[in-house]
């Protein structure tokens, strides 16, 4: 009844139906005979049977495939691409209660276990699975990380389609640095030989340009004629300090809402869209893998909780800095001044205070936020806020921005930037401008929020920080 199968791929391929591994362990493929495709994940061997683990991408729980030791060939080993077809059954002794039944396995692409990285049943630091960037998505943590950022991606435009927001694509490539804050990669072309960068006709676009920090700014100018607009593109900050949750490269969940002029709109709108994805995404298990997550905070589970379903704390930014002053000595740096952004440790101390809550500041000093922000009535803050989140601090940062164009005309200047390079965005409150707000969400910090890693690289495919960028 068993063989290793020597027929060609395409004899085992129209014989039978061929199934997806999510459908199999759903149960639909109970007592029939088919075929699956994937990549085995280890092999169990026993007497006179031996335990195939087979992936496919469809599910985090691998197929277990069962065939007589005789069968054993030594090109089927961990990590290699196989083709296997047999009978689907019941059974109480795998945590998918099916597997199948093999009558013939095919070897499509062969691993060699000598050279492999990652050997069968050896649980590796995720350190060590960094250093195999193009491999690494072969573990199931990374497969699990990878399974998350999908259902989010999906999630937020389901939430945001739901309350009628046009997603828009914003450019990549930009001239203005939408912060003011100088962290800018520029953009220079190969096919240009002469190095006179002074002469505009040396730029590819005549002008320097640089890749995005943010795409706020072309989300406004879209705002102003559909509304209530989003995007979730890839940002890129030239940040020389390495820290474990800071990218080079990260994607940014941008929103903007026109006709807004309560902070607090924007505030609910943050809140309710993270609640609507993390309650669905909940359903992902983020289980502790062999590989990964083995330094899962322990409160992370609490955390998790208290983002899905607590009221996130609100509080001015005069608040939090009363509260960080007077529990100076809890500190590990010296305690803020008015005017100072917080730091890691003192944002990590305020979620601690509030019982790792998710904790709104809002109501920032002028001189803390970028020159766009709506300057409140006292004339010493702005109507911002930033969103603290347990174990990866900043998550969120937004504001109600500056529609009347003589307080921001002052406000560019105040803050050295050259008003001629934002002519375009002057004009957005030239011809009909509206009031409105926005804010950017760290995606990739939310992934690495709900999967607990402890460093934000193991939460995105392919991560880029200051001296790495390994392919
Ligand atoms: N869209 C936003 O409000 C994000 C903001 N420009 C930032 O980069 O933090």
């Amino acid at each position: 009844m068993f063989r290793l199968c020597k027929l060609s791929y395409s004899t085992v391929t129209t014989a039978l139906k061929r199934f997806k591994i999510k459908d199999v362990v759903n149960g639909e493929a109970v007592s029939q005979n088919g075929w699956i495709q994937g990549w085995v994940q280890s092999i169990r061997k026993h007497k006179n049977f031996m335990f195939v683990d087979i992936v496919d991408g469809t599910s985090l729980n691998p197929l277990q495939v069962v065939l007589p030791s005789h069968m054993f060939n030594s090109q089927l080993q961990n990590g290699a691409a196989v083709s296997a077809n047999g009978t689907f059954v019941e059974t109480d002794l795998n945590v998918n209660k099916i597997e199948m039944v093999c009558e013939e396995i095919q070897v499509v692409g062969p691993c060699d276990p000598e050279t492999y990285p990652f050997l069968k049943h050896t649980p590796h630091d995720m350190q060590h699975l960094r250093s195999y960037p193009h491999l690494r998505m072969r573990r199931t943590s990374m497969i699990n990380a990878f399974k998350l950022r999908n259902q989010l991606e999906m999630l937020f435009h389901e939430f945001f389609q739901n309350e009628g927001f046009t997603h828009v694509h914003t450019p990549i490539i930009t001239l203005s640095d939408c912060e003011g804050a100088g962290e800018l990669f520029s953009i220079k072309s190969d096919t240009s030989t002469n190095t006179d960068m002074e002469n505009s006709e040396n730029h590819f676009f005549n002008k320097p340009a640089y890749l995005t920090v943010s795409g706020q700014m072309h989300l406004e100018a879209c705002a102003m004629s559909l509304g209530s607009v989003y995007t979730l593109s890839p940002v890129f900050r030239a940040e020389h300090g390495i820290s474990r949750k800071h990218l080079s490269e990260f994607r940014m969940l941008e929103v903007e809402v026109a006709f807004t002029q309560d902070l607090h709109e924007i505030l609910d709108l943050i809140e309710d869209s993270i609640k609507f994805c993390i309650e669905r995404v909940q359903s992902v298990p983020l289980k502790k893998f062999d590989d990964g997550y083995k330094d899962i905070p322990p409160q992370h589970h609490k955390a998790v909780k208290n983002a899905t379903c607590s009221n996130y704390v609100r509080i001015p930014y005069s608040e939090a800095l009363e509260i960080l002053q007077k529990n100076s000595h809890k500190l590990t740096t010296a305690a803020p001044v008015w005017g100072d952004d917080f730091n890691t440790d003192q944002e990590s101390f305020l979620v601690k205070h509030f019982g790792l809550t998710p904790v709104f500041i809002i109501n920032f000093p002028k001189v803390a936020k970028p020159f766009y922000m709506y300057a409140n009535n006292d004339n010493n803050t702005v109507a911002a806020v930033d969103l603290i989140f347990p174990f990866c601090g900043e998550i969120c940062g937004g504001s109600l921005r500056e529609h009347r164009l003589e307080l921001l005309q002052d406000s560019l200047r105040t803050s050295g930037l050259n008003e001629k390079d934002y002519e375009w965005y002057l004009d957005l409150r030239r011809f009909g401008s509206a009031p409105h707000g926005g804010y950017g969400l760290g995606f990739d910090r939310l992934v690495h929020f709900l999967l607990g890693t402890r460093n934000i690289k193991d939460a995105v495919p392919f991560p880029r920080t200051p001296h790495s960028c390994p392919l």
